[in-house]
């Protein structure tokens, strides 16, 4: 295995293009736009019902298991388009399978702003 040295550079470009990909997600797929709409509601909420600690961890990893669901939907998506535009059951599995894991993430991101929110919005 080849040997290579560290750079900060390399590590400065790796972030940038990180940074693209989120920006592609942003401009390709209507639904991060929700995601977006959600995430931007959620935070001020959170603040303002001054959420502990805990609960802002748990809205924390639900909030980045949506997000990183959706961008790796939209990778396979991506890349089961690049393979073959042809209608085809292996690539309807391959990408419903993906829907499926965004559908659970967001789900379970239901689950947890309910339980923090709605007692705070009804009490
Ligand atoms: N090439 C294909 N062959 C067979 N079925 C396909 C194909 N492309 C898409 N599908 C079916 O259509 C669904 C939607 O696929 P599409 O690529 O349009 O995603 P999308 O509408 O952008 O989904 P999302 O809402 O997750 O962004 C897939 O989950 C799959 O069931």
């Amino acid at each position: 295995m080849e040997r290579r040295r560290f750079s900060w550079k390399e590590r400065g470009n790796s972030f940038s293009y990180a940074w693209q990909g989120i920006k592609g997600l942003l401009l390709t797929e209507h639904n991060s736009w929700i995601h977006l709409g959600l995430t931007l509601l959620v935070i001020p909420l959170a603040i303002y019902y001054r959420i502990t600690r805990l609960e802002w961890m748990f809205l924390i990893i639900v909030m980045a298991m949506v997000w990183a669901a959706e961008l790796f939907n939209t990778a396979l998506e991506k890349s089961m388009d690049f393979i073959s535009k042809e209608n085809h059951p292996q690539i309807k599995l391959v990408k419903d399978l993906a829907a499926a894991a965004v559908l659970i993430s967001a789900l379970a991101a239901l689950a947890v702003g309910a339980i923090i929110f709605i007692p705070r919005i009804l009490g």
